[in-house]
């Protein structure tokens, strides 16, 4: 059932991997998956990275000079006694103290490529993320993309860095050995190499366990990471405990934690057999190694002093290796992160918002929908074939049932969509043509659920024009006034300086209708030619309500307005109101020739107006069965 569940579309929306790699592939593939993170850390750290390949070689340097060292000094030793061996022995030990210095220099240049890699790599990617289209946030394939690579590709790119720096620092080690090796006699490199290969198997071998064992795991871990996350998220809380859904959750998890955790089990315990077989295999390439120095020894092709410091070399070299495998393991298995990561940059980069130039009319006469329709990515068109003309100064309503398509036209009119076909002009000028920035300079949109920005109340007011000047807060105040928002912030302990948010320590929670009424300040000091208002007065309560209106109608002088609600009492007012049903406008006109039309109009309304009027009775018939 789970496994059927994880091969469903969206858990694996492109998770099309190949997972049968071949030892050889594998290797074959370290460069290319390499090439990306060092990209990122020539464009985020290149001192730093520079500065600790220099040290690592000359580290090598170091390291190989040093053995040669050590079969000078055992020769020495081994001719001339102890005080001959004094004068070499001083110098093995300085060139360890340079070895160790150079060592301190990588540690601490090293120390500034992972957090400057993970800074570059996270501005990149919310930069890609705020330049893309809205409509890409209605594409499940770009929002999974997006999460991967927000959640795991940043801190994998990180660790990954890391690696590559121990992975070059292990290979400088085993090419200084084999060096110095090959200097004491060419033979030797072919005894080293031997006594290499079982355990470099082994290694080998282990890691391409691990990475196939994440990679089948990527889309679970992800997946756990998820219900965790609503089972720890503010949001979800509330919702969890009233429909009592933690059995749910919990269950889920435990399903998914559990072919987790077998999962790791059976990766864990293939590992651990593959070390058991690498380990004798190691013995024996141990006991060759040996066998083959015995044997040099005994054929006098080599002097002892130098089989001395062979095997020391060999250690050294083996060590160096262990270390550069791991390190491979662990950037492979980044690696299908990274892909990720690169994967959501590749995607953004062809979801850019469209480049028109011209300047959008500073407040425009006619915004004109000519034949508009749209479908949302994946799905079947929701508006179909939509005419339509918004003058200035008029109030223009858009009614309909849920679902009828007059949000995602309230959209289209922002400018935050492009009709799927279709157009619209403003004052004749195809708003395609028009830079997304002017026009959406032009526009103020009212939300139906408006951002909760986790800011000072002063921030969520501002946020629309955060960079204009007002100095005594005047234009705050009266925006503020006019949406009745002035009432929620009398009310908060530092009034405009108060924090809105629970995740700060002494922030405070407003309820739906205050954040509601902050959303229209907020509209109003944007203070734009076209304003759409979708739903704007839904969780506020009468007075509010009331006077909210009263402001629209006092705002709708000189700009365009467009207004989408299901009250229809308050659309009685507007200048023209067109009436969707399935995507398509069905009625348009004023109140009164709608009514007169005796249509959908007619029909919600009256059942609106019935239900107010059988409210009142009831009210009429308490209050005289009181009496
Ligand atoms: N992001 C989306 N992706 C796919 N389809 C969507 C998306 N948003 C809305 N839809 C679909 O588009 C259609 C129109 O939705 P829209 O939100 O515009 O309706 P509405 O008239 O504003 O509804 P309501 O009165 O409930 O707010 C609906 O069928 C809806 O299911």
């Amino acid at each position: 059932m789970l496994e059927q569940e994880l091969e469903s579309p969206y858990w694996r929306l492109d998770d099309a991997r190949d997972t049968g790699l071949g030892l050889w592939q594998l290797v074959r593939r370290l460069p290319g998956t390499v090439r990306p993170v060092l990209g990122i850390i020539r464009a985020a750290a290149p001192g730093s990275a520079l500065t600790v390949l220099f040290l690592q070689l000359a580290s090598g340097v170091a390291a190989a000079t040093g053995l040669l060292e050590a079969g000078d000094t055992l020769q020495h030793l081994l001719s001339g006694g102890v005080l001959a061996a004094v004068g070499p022995v001083l110098l093995l030990a300085s060139v360890y103290a340079i070895k160790g210095a150079l060592d301190t220099g990588v540690a601490l240049a090293h120390a500034r490529i992972g957090p400057a890699v993970h800074r570059a790599a996270e501005q990149r990617l919310i930069a890609a993320a705020l330049a893309v289209e809205l409509v890409a946030y209605d594409d499940d394939r770009f929002y999974d993309r997006l999460h991967r690579a927000r959640d795991q590709g940043l801190d994998h790119l990180d660790r990954a860095s890391d690696n590559l720096v121990e992975l070059v620092g292990a290979g400088v080690g085993v090419v200084a050995a084999g060096v110095s090796l090959a200097v004491m006699n060419p033979a030797l490199l072919p005894v080293l190499v031997l006594g290499l290969l079982p355990q470099a198997w082994a290694v080998l071998r282990s890691a391409r366990l691990g990475y196939l064992g994440s990679a089948r795991t990527v889309s679970l871990l992800r997946r756990l990471w998820m219900v965790s996350g609503l089972a720890t998220e503010r949001v979800s809380a509330a919702e969890l405990r009233a429909c009592q859904a933690a059995p749910f959750v919990l269950g889920e998890y435990r399903t998914l934690a559990e072919a987790y955790r077998d999962q790791r089990t059976r990766v864990a315990v293939a590992q651990a057999r593959v070390g058991a077989v690498g380990r004798a295999l190691a013995g024996v390439g141990v006991a060759v190694t040996y066998g083959a120095l015995l044997l040099m020894l005994d054929a006098q092709w080599l002097p002892l002093a130098v089989a001395g410091a062979a095997v020391v070399a060999i250690r050294s070299a083996t060590a160096a290796l262990t270390r550069l495998v791991l390190a491979a393991n662990q950037v492979f298995e980044q690696s299908l992160y990274i892909a990720d990561y690169l994967a959501f940059l590749t995607d953004a980069d062809t979801r850019l918002r469209p480049a028109g130039t011209l300047a959008a009319p500073a407040a425009p006469e006619t915004i004109t929908l000519h034949g508009v329709g749209f479908a949302y990515p994946g799905s079947d068109p929701c508006l179909h074939d939509v005419d339509m003309v918004i003058r200035r100064g008029q109030t223009v309503a858009l009614v309909g049932e849920n679902g009828s398509g007059k949000t995602t036209l309230a959209k289209l009119i922002a400018g935050l969509y492009q009709p799927s076909t279709g157009s619209i002009d403003w004052d004749g000028t195809d708003a395609a043509l028009l830079s997304p920035d002017s026009t959406a300079d032009r526009v103020v949109l009212v939300p139906q659920d408006a951002v909760r920005w986790p800011h000072t109340a002063r921030a969520n007011v501002r946020i629309g024009r955060h960079d204009l000047s007002d100095p005594d807060d005047l234009l705050l105040r009266s925006a503020a006034s006019l949406a009745r928002a002035d009432e929620v912030v009398d009310d908060l302990p530092h009034g405009w300086d108060t924090v809105l948010s629970k995740y700060f320590r002494g922030g405070r929670e407003l309820s739906g209708g205050q954040w509601q009424r902050l959303a229209v300040a907020r509209g109003i000091f944007r203070d734009s030619p076209v304003l759409v208002c979708d739903e704007p007065t839904a969780p506020l309560d009468a007075r509010a309500e009331f006077a909210v209106y009263e402001s629209l109608r006092s705002l709708a002088t000189g700009r365009t307005v467009v207004l989408i609600t299901h009250r229809l009492a308050s659309v009685r007012h507007a200048d023209w109101i067109y009436v969707l049903h399935k995507g398509k406008v069905v009625e348009q006109g004023t109140h009164p020739q709608l009514l007169a039309a005796g249509g959908r109009y007619a029909e919600l309304y009256s059942l609106q107006a019935r239900a107010y009027a059988s409210e009142q009775d009831a009210v009429v018939h308490d209050e005289q069965a009181q009496r």
